[in-house]
Protein backbone atom coordinates (compact mmCIF):
# COMPACT_ATOMS: atom_id res chain seq x y z
CA UNK A 1 0.00 0.00 0.00
CA UNK A 2 1.29 3.50 -1.20
CA UNK A 3 2.31 6.17 1.43
CA UNK A 4 -0.56 8.00 0.35
CA UNK A 5 -3.27 5.20 0.72
CA UNK A 6 -1.99 4.47 4.39
CA UNK A 7 -2.97 7.60 5.39
CA UNK A 8 -6.00 7.89 3.59
CA UNK A 9 -6.73 4.74 4.74
CA UNK A 10 -5.73 5.77 8.06
CA UNK A 11 -8.00 8.86 8.03
CA UNK A 12 -11.04 6.39 7.82
CA UNK A 13 -11.49 5.92 4.23
CA UNK A 14 -11.48 1.92 3.55
CA UNK A 15 -9.30 0.68 0.74
CA UNK A 16 -11.80 -0.71 -0.81
CA UNK A 17 -13.43 2.76 -1.48
CA UNK A 18 -10.45 4.53 -2.35
CA UNK A 19 -10.41 1.14 -5.22
CA UNK A 20 -14.51 2.10 -6.07
CA UNK A 21 -13.70 5.63 -6.64
CA UNK A 22 -10.07 5.12 -8.75
CA UNK A 23 -12.72 2.61 -10.83
CA UNK A 24 -15.53 4.43 -11.41
CA UNK A 25 -13.09 7.57 -12.60
CA UNK A 26 -11.21 5.35 -14.93
CA UNK A 27 -14.85 4.10 -16.19
CA UNK A 28 -15.69 7.49 -16.97
CA UNK A 29 -12.67 8.51 -18.80
CA UNK A 30 -13.06 5.18 -20.43
CA UNK A 31 -16.56 5.63 -21.86
CA UNK A 32 -15.55 9.69 -22.56
CA UNK A 33 -13.25 8.18 -24.94
CA UNK A 34 -14.31 5.00 -25.84
CA UNK A 35 -17.53 3.51 -27.78
CA UNK A 36 -18.79 0.04 -26.37
CA UNK A 37 -16.45 -2.64 -27.52
CA UNK A 38 -15.30 -6.08 -26.47
CA UNK A 39 -12.84 -5.03 -23.92
CA UNK A 40 -9.88 -7.40 -22.31
CA UNK A 41 -9.26 -6.60 -18.17
CA UNK A 42 -5.68 -8.26 -17.47
CA UNK A 43 -5.56 -7.87 -13.38
CA UNK A 44 -2.41 -8.44 -11.25
CA UNK A 45 -2.56 -10.07 -7.62
CA UNK A 46 -2.04 -6.43 -5.52
CA UNK A 47 -4.75 -3.16 -5.39
CA UNK A 48 -3.91 -2.37 -8.84
CA UNK A 49 -5.60 -5.66 -10.05
CA UNK A 50 -8.54 -4.89 -7.85
CA UNK A 51 -8.80 -1.47 -9.39
CA UNK A 52 -8.91 -3.72 -12.94
CA UNK A 53 -11.75 -6.29 -10.83
CA UNK A 54 -13.95 -3.62 -9.99
CA UNK A 55 -13.51 -1.12 -13.54
CA UNK A 56 -15.02 -5.37 -15.24
CA UNK A 57 -17.89 -5.02 -12.54
CA UNK A 58 -18.87 -1.62 -14.11
CA UNK A 59 -18.00 -1.93 -17.43
CA UNK A 60 -20.27 -5.34 -17.23
CA UNK A 61 -22.90 -3.11 -15.17
CA UNK A 62 -22.61 -0.58 -18.96
CA UNK A 63 -23.58 -3.34 -20.99
CA UNK A 64 -19.83 -3.65 -22.40
CA UNK A 65 -18.74 -6.95 -23.15
CA UNK A 66 -15.81 -8.02 -20.54
CA UNK A 67 -13.50 -10.69 -20.00
CA UNK A 68 -11.11 -10.94 -16.90
CA UNK A 69 -7.81 -12.42 -17.31
CA UNK A 70 -5.78 -12.88 -14.25
CA UNK A 71 -2.61 -13.54 -13.46
CA UNK A 72 -2.79 -15.38 -10.40
CA UNK A 73 -5.94 -17.95 -10.00
CA UNK A 74 -9.12 -16.30 -8.98
CA UNK A 75 -9.56 -18.68 -5.84
CA UNK A 76 -6.22 -18.05 -4.45
CA UNK A 77 -6.39 -13.99 -4.74
CA UNK A 78 -5.96 -12.19 -1.22
CA UNK A 79 -6.70 -8.74 0.15
CA UNK A 80 -8.27 -6.13 -1.80
CA UNK A 81 -8.21 -8.15 -5.27
CA UNK A 82 -9.86 -10.86 -3.88
CA UNK A 83 -12.75 -9.30 -2.00
CA UNK A 84 -13.07 -7.09 -4.82
CA UNK A 85 -12.91 -10.35 -7.32
CA UNK A 86 -15.80 -11.94 -5.17
CA UNK A 87 -17.59 -9.34 -5.12
CA UNK A 88 -17.84 -8.47 -8.78
CA UNK A 89 -20.07 -11.84 -9.47
CA UNK A 90 -16.87 -12.55 -12.66
CA UNK A 91 -15.28 -15.32 -13.68
CA UNK A 92 -11.68 -14.63 -15.01
CA UNK A 93 -9.80 -16.55 -17.84
CA UNK A 94 -6.03 -17.29 -16.68
CA UNK A 95 -3.61 -14.34 -18.34
CA UNK A 96 -1.79 -16.86 -20.53
CA UNK A 97 -5.02 -17.13 -22.91
CA UNK A 98 -5.05 -13.44 -23.22
CA UNK A 99 -4.68 -12.91 -27.31
CA UNK A 100 -4.55 -9.41 -27.76
CA UNK A 101 -6.58 -9.42 -31.51
CA UNK A 102 -9.67 -10.35 -29.44
CA UNK A 103 -10.07 -7.36 -27.86
CA UNK A 104 -11.45 -3.85 -28.73
CA UNK A 105 -9.82 -2.39 -25.79
CA UNK A 106 -7.50 -3.24 -23.10
CA UNK A 107 -7.63 -2.55 -19.44
CA UNK A 108 -3.76 -2.86 -18.27
CA UNK A 109 -4.45 -3.21 -14.36
CA UNK A 110 -1.57 -6.04 -14.03
CA UNK A 111 1.36 -3.70 -11.80
CA UNK A 112 0.78 -0.02 -10.77
CA UNK A 113 2.47 1.63 -8.06
CA UNK A 114 3.44 -1.76 -6.42
CA UNK A 115 5.89 -3.09 -9.30
CA UNK A 116 8.65 -4.57 -7.43
CA UNK A 117 10.93 -6.29 -9.66
CA UNK A 118 11.02 -7.28 -13.42
CA UNK A 119 8.29 -9.00 -15.41
CA UNK A 120 8.66 -12.33 -16.16
CA UNK A 121 6.29 -15.46 -16.73
CA UNK A 122 2.56 -14.80 -18.02
CA UNK A 123 2.57 -11.58 -17.15
CA UNK A 124 5.71 -10.60 -19.21
CA UNK A 125 4.57 -12.48 -22.39
CA UNK A 126 1.04 -10.89 -22.29
CA UNK A 127 2.44 -7.42 -21.97
CA UNK A 128 4.67 -8.73 -24.64
CA UNK A 129 2.15 -9.95 -26.58
CA UNK A 130 -0.01 -6.36 -26.43
CA UNK A 131 3.01 -4.42 -26.97
CA UNK A 132 3.42 -6.34 -30.64
CA UNK A 133 -0.61 -5.45 -30.85
CA UNK A 134 -2.55 -2.61 -32.43
CA UNK A 135 -5.42 -2.50 -30.48
CA UNK A 136 -5.68 0.45 -27.65
CA UNK A 137 -4.75 0.33 -24.26
CA UNK A 138 -5.97 1.95 -21.38
CA UNK A 139 -3.54 1.91 -18.62
CA UNK A 140 -4.57 2.08 -14.71
CA UNK A 141 -2.03 4.09 -12.61
CA UNK A 142 1.02 3.31 -14.45
CA UNK A 143 1.76 0.71 -17.85
CA UNK A 144 2.63 -2.55 -16.30
CA UNK A 145 6.07 -2.74 -15.73
CA UNK A 146 7.06 0.86 -15.83
CA UNK A 147 8.32 2.17 -12.19
CA UNK A 148 6.34 4.69 -11.18
CA UNK A 149 9.72 6.15 -8.90
CA UNK A 150 11.76 6.33 -12.04
CA UNK A 151 9.69 5.93 -15.42
CA UNK A 152 12.47 3.06 -16.38
CA UNK A 153 11.14 -0.55 -17.56
CA UNK A 154 11.29 -3.36 -15.25
CA UNK A 155 11.03 -6.42 -18.14
CA UNK A 156 8.59 -5.15 -20.20
CA UNK A 157 5.94 -2.99 -20.85
CA UNK A 158 3.05 -1.90 -23.17
CA UNK A 159 2.91 1.52 -24.71
CA UNK A 160 -0.94 3.07 -23.61
CA UNK A 161 -2.98 5.37 -25.02
CA UNK A 162 -4.14 6.72 -21.95
CA UNK A 163 -3.27 6.49 -18.60
CA UNK A 164 -5.73 7.28 -15.62
CA UNK A 165 -3.66 7.78 -12.26
CA UNK A 166 -4.92 8.82 -9.01
CA UNK A 167 -4.47 12.25 -6.97
CA UNK A 168 -0.77 13.59 -8.71
CA UNK A 169 1.73 12.33 -11.88
CA UNK A 170 4.14 10.27 -10.30
CA UNK A 171 7.84 10.70 -11.18
CA UNK A 172 7.39 7.34 -13.75
CA UNK A 173 4.56 9.11 -15.94
CA UNK A 174 7.31 12.41 -16.48
CA UNK A 175 10.26 10.63 -16.48
CA UNK A 176 11.76 8.66 -19.95
CA UNK A 177 11.14 6.02 -20.66
CA UNK A 178 7.51 6.11 -18.67
CA UNK A 179 7.11 9.55 -20.17
CA UNK A 180 6.73 8.01 -23.68
CA UNK A 181 4.78 4.85 -22.82
CA UNK A 182 1.57 6.22 -20.63
CA UNK A 183 0.39 7.84 -23.72
CA UNK A 184 -2.54 10.84 -22.34
CA UNK A 185 -1.96 11.12 -18.95
CA UNK A 186 -5.86 11.81 -16.60
CA UNK A 187 -4.92 12.41 -12.97
CA UNK A 188 -8.50 11.82 -11.32
CA UNK A 189 -9.52 12.95 -8.03
CA UNK A 190 -10.46 10.52 -5.62
CA UNK A 191 -10.24 12.11 -2.47
CA UNK A 192 -6.79 11.59 -0.97
CA UNK A 193 -5.13 13.77 1.60
CA UNK A 194 -3.77 16.51 -0.48
CA UNK A 195 -1.55 17.77 2.16
CA UNK A 196 1.44 15.06 1.66
CA UNK A 197 4.56 15.92 -0.26
CA UNK A 198 4.89 14.86 -4.05
CA UNK A 199 8.15 13.10 -4.76
CA UNK A 200 8.35 16.07 -7.80
CA UNK A 201 6.36 18.56 -8.84
CA UNK A 202 5.37 18.28 -12.70
CA UNK A 203 7.01 21.73 -14.28
CA UNK A 204 4.18 24.48 -14.93
CA UNK A 205 2.96 28.04 -14.09
CA UNK A 206 1.49 27.26 -10.87
CA UNK A 207 4.86 26.92 -9.87
CA UNK A 208 6.50 30.09 -10.50
CA UNK A 209 5.23 33.70 -11.30
CA UNK A 210 7.11 35.64 -14.53
CA UNK A 211 8.32 38.89 -13.28
CA UNK A 212 6.65 42.05 -14.93
CA UNK A 213 8.49 45.32 -14.97
CA UNK A 214 7.50 48.02 -13.17
CA UNK A 215 5.68 51.63 -14.95
CA UNK A 216 8.89 53.15 -13.69
CA UNK A 217 11.28 51.26 -14.99
CA UNK A 218 14.32 51.23 -16.80
CA UNK A 219 16.87 48.91 -18.94
CA UNK A 220 18.84 48.31 -16.10
CA UNK A 221 16.53 47.69 -13.61
CA UNK A 222 14.54 45.39 -16.17
CA UNK A 223 17.49 43.06 -15.87
CA UNK A 224 20.55 42.90 -17.69
CA UNK A 225 22.79 39.69 -18.39
CA UNK A 226 26.06 39.72 -19.56
CA UNK A 227 26.96 36.82 -21.58
CA UNK A 228 30.51 35.45 -22.14
CA UNK A 229 31.14 35.02 -25.97
CA UNK A 230 33.59 32.25 -27.66
CA UNK A 231 35.80 32.55 -30.36
CA UNK A 232 35.01 33.67 -33.58
CA UNK A 233 34.33 30.24 -35.26
CA UNK A 234 31.98 29.46 -32.47
CA UNK A 235 30.61 32.86 -31.85
CA UNK A 236 26.91 31.50 -32.84
CA UNK A 237 25.97 29.84 -28.97
CA UNK A 238 26.75 32.51 -26.98
CA UNK A 239 24.86 34.94 -29.38
CA UNK A 240 21.99 32.69 -29.20
CA UNK A 241 22.21 32.75 -25.07
CA UNK A 242 22.21 36.82 -25.32
CA UNK A 243 19.16 36.52 -27.81
CA UNK A 244 17.43 33.65 -25.53
CA UNK A 245 17.94 36.50 -22.37
CA UNK A 246 16.54 39.66 -24.31
CA UNK A 247 13.41 37.58 -25.59
CA UNK A 248 12.39 36.38 -21.57
CA UNK A 249 12.78 40.08 -21.00
CA UNK A 250 15.95 41.20 -19.65
CA UNK A 251 16.45 44.88 -20.24
CA UNK A 252 20.07 44.76 -21.47
CA UNK A 253 22.28 42.37 -23.07
CA UNK A 254 25.74 42.18 -23.14
CA UNK A 255 28.15 39.86 -24.46
CA UNK A 256 31.54 39.66 -23.77
CA UNK A 257 33.89 38.86 -26.32
CA UNK A 258 37.57 38.23 -27.01
CA UNK A 259 39.39 40.96 -28.64
CA UNK A 260 39.93 38.93 -31.80
CA UNK A 261 36.53 38.10 -32.25
CA UNK A 262 34.77 41.59 -31.45
CA UNK A 263 33.86 42.86 -34.76
CA UNK A 264 32.25 38.86 -35.45
CA UNK A 265 30.04 39.70 -32.93
CA UNK A 266 29.45 43.16 -33.49
CA UNK A 267 28.38 42.84 -37.03
CA UNK A 268 26.20 39.52 -35.77
CA UNK A 269 24.56 41.55 -33.30
CA UNK A 270 22.07 44.69 -33.02
CA UNK A 271 20.04 45.49 -29.98
CA UNK A 272 22.60 43.34 -27.61
CA UNK A 273 26.13 45.30 -27.12
CA UNK A 274 29.62 44.09 -27.38
CA UNK A 275 32.66 44.29 -25.15
CA UNK A 276 35.80 43.12 -25.24
CA UNK A 277 37.26 40.79 -22.51
CA UNK A 278 40.65 39.79 -22.03
CA UNK A 279 41.27 38.16 -18.40
CA UNK A 280 40.11 37.27 -15.58
CA UNK A 281 40.33 40.52 -13.78
CA UNK A 282 38.88 42.64 -17.34
CA UNK A 283 35.73 40.08 -16.46
CA UNK A 284 35.37 41.03 -13.19
CA UNK A 285 35.31 44.80 -14.26
CA UNK A 286 33.06 44.06 -16.86
CA UNK A 287 30.39 42.74 -14.94
CA UNK A 288 30.49 45.53 -12.67
CA UNK A 289 30.95 48.01 -15.74
CA UNK A 290 27.41 46.36 -17.20
CA UNK A 291 25.54 46.38 -14.31
CA UNK A 292 24.76 42.71 -14.60
CA UNK A 293 22.37 40.93 -12.73
CA UNK A 294 22.72 37.48 -14.35
CA UNK A 295 25.45 36.17 -15.94
CA UNK A 296 26.14 33.44 -18.48
CA UNK A 297 28.89 31.24 -19.56
CA UNK A 298 29.93 28.09 -21.38
CA UNK A 299 28.12 28.16 -25.07
CA UNK A 300 30.65 28.36 -27.76
CA UNK A 301 33.22 29.79 -24.75
CA UNK A 302 35.99 27.09 -25.97
CA UNK A 303 37.17 24.31 -23.74
CA UNK A 304 40.32 26.81 -22.83
CA UNK A 305 42.06 27.79 -19.97
CA UNK A 306 40.70 31.47 -20.38
CA UNK A 307 37.07 29.95 -20.11
CA UNK A 308 38.31 28.22 -16.78
CA UNK A 309 39.64 31.49 -15.18
CA UNK A 310 36.33 33.45 -16.39
CA UNK A 311 34.13 30.43 -14.75
CA UNK A 312 36.01 30.96 -11.55
CA UNK A 313 36.45 34.97 -11.48
CA UNK A 314 32.68 34.82 -12.50
CA UNK A 315 31.21 32.72 -9.58
CA UNK A 316 33.66 34.71 -7.77
CA UNK A 317 31.43 37.98 -7.92
CA UNK A 318 28.67 36.06 -6.79
CA UNK A 319 25.97 37.02 -9.51
CA UNK A 320 23.63 34.75 -10.25
CA UNK A 321 24.98 32.87 -13.20
CA UNK A 322 24.13 29.85 -15.49
CA UNK A 323 26.58 27.38 -16.08
CA UNK A 324 26.77 25.49 -19.22
CA UNK A 325 27.87 23.41 -22.02
CA UNK A 326 32.42 24.12 -22.16
CA UNK A 327 32.32 26.11 -19.09
CA UNK A 328 31.58 22.31 -17.06
CA UNK A 329 33.75 20.21 -19.77
CA UNK A 330 36.67 22.48 -19.03
CA UNK A 331 36.39 21.06 -15.42
CA UNK A 332 36.26 17.32 -16.25
CA UNK A 333 39.38 16.94 -14.97
CA UNK A 334 38.98 18.46 -11.90
CA UNK A 335 35.28 19.02 -10.52
CA UNK A 336 36.11 19.87 -7.58
CA UNK A 337 37.71 23.20 -8.06
CA UNK A 338 34.17 23.97 -9.70
CA UNK A 339 31.96 22.79 -6.95
CA UNK A 340 33.91 24.50 -4.40
CA UNK A 341 33.60 27.86 -6.03
CA UNK A 342 29.66 27.32 -7.01
CA UNK A 343 27.10 29.28 -4.72
CA UNK A 344 23.47 29.26 -4.37
CA UNK A 345 22.86 31.71 -6.94
CA UNK A 346 23.96 29.38 -10.11
CA UNK A 347 22.53 26.99 -11.90
CA UNK A 348 24.35 24.20 -13.65
CA UNK A 349 22.53 23.21 -17.27
CA UNK A 350 24.05 19.77 -18.42
CA UNK A 351 22.73 18.00 -20.88
CA UNK A 352 23.96 13.82 -19.86
CA UNK A 353 26.95 13.95 -21.26
CA UNK A 354 28.30 17.42 -19.79
CA UNK A 355 26.72 15.64 -16.35
CA UNK A 356 28.83 12.25 -16.69
CA UNK A 357 32.04 14.85 -16.88
CA UNK A 358 31.14 17.04 -14.03
CA UNK A 359 29.33 14.28 -11.96
CA UNK A 360 31.18 11.01 -13.10
CA UNK A 361 30.53 9.01 -9.90
CA UNK A 362 26.68 9.45 -9.96
CA UNK A 363 24.60 7.06 -11.54
CA UNK A 364 21.10 5.49 -11.32
CA UNK A 365 17.88 7.11 -12.49
CA UNK A 366 17.16 10.50 -13.57
CA UNK A 367 15.61 12.15 -10.37
CA UNK A 368 18.64 10.59 -7.79
CA UNK A 369 21.18 11.56 -9.84
CA UNK A 370 20.18 14.87 -10.90
CA UNK A 371 19.47 15.69 -6.85
CA UNK A 372 22.90 13.50 -5.60
CA UNK A 373 24.28 16.53 -8.09
CA UNK A 374 22.12 19.43 -6.56
CA UNK A 375 23.40 18.41 -3.05
CA UNK A 376 26.80 18.00 -4.45
CA UNK A 377 27.27 21.33 -5.89
CA UNK A 378 25.10 23.35 -3.54
CA UNK A 379 22.77 24.79 -6.13
CA UNK A 380 20.52 24.22 -8.69
CA UNK A 381 21.44 20.99 -11.74
CA UNK A 382 18.88 21.04 -14.54
CA UNK A 383 19.61 18.20 -16.28
CA UNK A 384 18.68 18.32 -20.08
CA UNK A 385 16.25 16.26 -22.13
CA UNK A 386 13.02 14.74 -23.67
CA UNK A 387 12.30 14.70 -19.41
CA UNK A 388 14.00 17.61 -18.05
CA UNK A 389 14.52 17.14 -14.33
CA UNK A 390 15.48 20.47 -12.16
CA UNK A 391 16.92 19.79 -8.49
CA UNK A 392 17.42 22.65 -5.75
CA UNK A 393 19.01 21.34 -2.49
CA UNK A 394 16.07 21.01 0.34
CA UNK A 395 13.12 21.79 -2.44
CA UNK A 396 10.73 19.38 -4.16
CA UNK A 397 12.15 18.75 -7.63
CA UNK A 398 10.53 19.43 -10.81
CA UNK A 399 10.15 17.33 -13.64
CA UNK A 400 10.10 19.50 -17.26
CA UNK A 401 7.97 18.02 -20.18
CA UNK A 402 6.97 20.81 -22.39
CA UNK A 403 8.49 20.49 -25.47
CA UNK A 404 9.14 18.60 -28.61
CA UNK A 405 11.23 16.05 -30.20
CA UNK A 406 11.98 18.92 -32.16
CA UNK A 407 13.71 20.82 -29.81
CA UNK A 408 17.05 18.22 -30.68
CA UNK A 409 18.27 20.57 -32.50
CA UNK A 410 21.79 22.27 -32.64
CA UNK A 411 22.01 25.39 -30.60
CA UNK A 412 18.53 24.35 -28.46
CA UNK A 413 19.83 24.54 -25.35
CA UNK A 414 21.90 27.75 -25.78
CA UNK A 415 18.66 29.39 -26.27
CA UNK A 416 17.69 27.50 -22.84
CA UNK A 417 20.50 28.62 -21.09
CA UNK A 418 20.23 32.38 -22.16
CA UNK A 419 16.22 32.18 -21.07
CA UNK A 420 17.23 31.21 -17.23
CA UNK A 421 19.63 34.38 -17.26
CA UNK A 422 17.33 36.75 -18.90
CA UNK A 423 14.90 35.28 -15.71
CA UNK A 424 17.32 35.86 -12.97
CA UNK A 425 18.47 39.07 -14.14
CA UNK A 426 14.46 40.24 -14.08
CA UNK A 427 14.66 38.78 -10.35
CA UNK A 428 13.51 35.07 -9.79
CA UNK A 429 15.49 32.67 -8.00
CA UNK A 430 17.89 30.31 -9.34
CA UNK A 431 15.25 27.43 -9.04
CA UNK A 432 12.07 29.20 -10.24
CA UNK A 433 14.22 30.43 -13.13
CA UNK A 434 15.38 27.51 -14.43
CA UNK A 435 11.98 25.72 -14.00
CA UNK A 436 9.96 28.85 -15.62
CA UNK A 437 13.11 29.03 -18.02
CA UNK A 438 12.87 25.61 -19.33
CA UNK A 439 9.38 25.41 -19.18
CA UNK A 440 8.81 28.07 -21.94
CA UNK A 441 11.37 27.07 -23.82
CA UNK A 442 9.79 23.70 -24.19
CA UNK A 443 6.87 25.80 -24.70
CA UNK A 444 8.63 27.60 -27.97
CA UNK A 445 9.60 24.72 -29.12
CA UNK A 446 6.05 23.31 -29.39
CA UNK A 447 5.22 26.32 -31.09
CA UNK A 448 7.97 25.91 -33.71
CA UNK A 449 7.08 22.73 -34.08
CA UNK A 450 8.39 20.79 -37.26
CA UNK A 451 11.51 22.04 -38.64
CA UNK A 452 12.26 24.86 -35.71
CA UNK A 453 15.67 25.90 -35.40
CA UNK A 454 17.54 27.25 -32.46
CA UNK A 455 17.64 30.84 -34.57
CA UNK A 456 13.45 30.25 -34.37
CA UNK A 457 13.49 29.66 -30.38
CA UNK A 458 14.29 33.19 -29.59
CA UNK A 459 11.46 35.18 -31.10
CA UNK A 460 8.93 31.75 -29.92
CA UNK A 461 9.85 31.93 -26.51
CA UNK A 462 8.77 35.89 -26.66
CA UNK A 463 5.31 34.37 -27.62
CA UNK A 464 5.34 31.39 -25.22
CA UNK A 465 6.09 34.39 -22.35
CA UNK A 466 3.31 36.56 -23.86
CA UNK A 467 1.32 33.39 -23.64
CA UNK A 468 1.76 32.01 -20.25
CA UNK A 469 1.86 35.98 -18.30
CA UNK A 470 -1.57 36.67 -19.65
CA UNK A 471 -3.03 33.38 -19.04
N1 LIG B 1 -3.28 6.32 -3.60
C1 LIG B 1 -3.42 5.71 -4.74
O1 LIG B 1 -2.68 6.10 -5.61
C2 LIG B 1 -4.41 4.61 -4.92
C3 LIG B 1 -3.96 3.48 -5.54
N2 LIG B 1 -4.76 2.48 -5.95
C4 LIG B 1 -4.20 1.39 -6.73
O2 LIG B 1 -3.33 0.60 -5.94
C5 LIG B 1 -2.16 0.33 -6.71
C6 LIG B 1 -1.02 -0.06 -5.85
O3 LIG B 1 -1.40 -1.27 -5.25
P1 LIG B 1 -0.33 -2.21 -4.57
O4 LIG B 1 0.50 -1.43 -3.63
O5 LIG B 1 -1.08 -3.34 -4.02
O6 LIG B 1 0.62 -2.63 -5.78
P2 LIG B 1 0.35 -3.31 -7.23
O7 LIG B 1 0.87 -2.40 -8.23
O8 LIG B 1 -1.03 -3.83 -7.35
O9 LIG B 1 1.36 -4.56 -7.21
C7 LIG B 1 1.64 -5.26 -6.03
C8 LIG B 1 1.41 -6.72 -6.23
O10 LIG B 1 2.10 -7.19 -7.37
C9 LIG B 1 3.13 -8.10 -6.97
N3 LIG B 1 4.27 -7.86 -7.82
C10 LIG B 1 5.04 -6.75 -7.87
N4 LIG B 1 5.92 -6.84 -8.88
C11 LIG B 1 5.70 -8.04 -9.47
C12 LIG B 1 6.29 -8.71 -10.57
N5 LIG B 1 7.28 -8.17 -11.28
N6 LIG B 1 5.82 -9.92 -10.91
C13 LIG B 1 4.82 -10.50 -10.21
N7 LIG B 1 4.22 -9.90 -9.14
C14 LIG B 1 4.66 -8.70 -8.79
C15 LIG B 1 3.33 -7.87 -5.52
O11 LIG B 1 3.81 -9.04 -4.95
P3 LIG B 1 5.04 -9.03 -3.92
O12 LIG B 1 6.06 -8.05 -4.42
O13 LIG B 1 4.42 -8.60 -2.64
O14 LIG B 1 5.51 -10.43 -3.96
C16 LIG B 1 1.92 -7.51 -5.06
O15 LIG B 1 1.15 -8.67 -4.93
C17 LIG B 1 -1.95 1.59 -7.49
O16 LIG B 1 -1.09 1.40 -8.58
C18 LIG B 1 -3.39 1.91 -7.90
O17 LIG B 1 -3.75 1.20 -9.06
C19 LIG B 1 -6.21 2.66 -5.90
O18 LIG B 1 -6.83 1.44 -5.78
C20 LIG B 1 -6.66 3.52 -4.75
C21 LIG B 1 -5.84 4.73 -4.49
N1 LIG C 1 13.50 14.64 -27.49
C1 LIG C 1 13.40 15.82 -26.90
N2 LIG C 1 12.21 16.27 -26.46
C2 LIG C 1 12.10 17.48 -25.87
N3 LIG C 1 13.15 18.31 -25.66
C3 LIG C 1 14.35 17.92 -26.08
C4 LIG C 1 14.55 16.66 -26.70
N4 LIG C 1 15.87 16.55 -26.99
C5 LIG C 1 16.46 17.68 -26.57
N5 LIG C 1 15.55 18.51 -26.02
C6 LIG C 1 15.82 19.82 -25.44
O1 LIG C 1 16.60 20.56 -26.37
C7 LIG C 1 17.68 21.22 -25.72
C8 LIG C 1 19.00 20.65 -26.27
O2 LIG C 1 20.06 21.19 -25.55
P1 LIG C 1 21.56 20.66 -25.69
O3 LIG C 1 21.60 19.19 -25.52
O4 LIG C 1 22.40 21.48 -24.81
O5 LIG C 1 21.88 20.96 -27.22
P2 LIG C 1 22.81 22.08 -27.84
O6 LIG C 1 24.14 21.93 -27.16
O7 LIG C 1 22.90 21.74 -29.29
O8 LIG C 1 22.20 23.40 -27.59
C9 LIG C 1 17.47 20.98 -24.24
O9 LIG C 1 16.71 22.03 -23.69
C10 LIG C 1 16.66 19.69 -24.20
O10 LIG C 1 15.89 19.57 -23.02
K1 LIG D 1 -1.26 -0.91 -14.63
Amino acid sequence: MSRLDARAVAGGTSQTSLIERAARSCVRVIRGRYTRRPAAVLCGPGNNGADGWAIARLLRAADWPVTVYTLTPQKDLTGAAGQVAKGSGLTAEPLRAFRPEAAGLVIDALFGAGLSRPLVGDARGALDSLAEAAVPVVAIDLPSGVDGATGSVLGTAARAEVTVTFHAPKPGHLLSPGLGLRGELVVTDIGLPQDAEPDAHWNGPCLWTLPVPERDTHKYARGAVLVFGGPRIAGGAARLSAHGAARIGAGAVTVASPEEALDIYAAHLDAIMVKPVTDAASAKRLIEASKAKALVIGPGAGRTDATRSHVLAALETRVPIVVDADALTVFEDDPDTLMQALHEKAVLTPHIGEFGRVFPDIQGDKLSMTAAAAARAGTTVLLKGADTVISTPSRVPVINTSGTPWLATAGAGDVLTGAIAGLMAQGLGAHDAACAGAYLHGLAGQRGGRGVTADDLPGLLREAGRAVATR
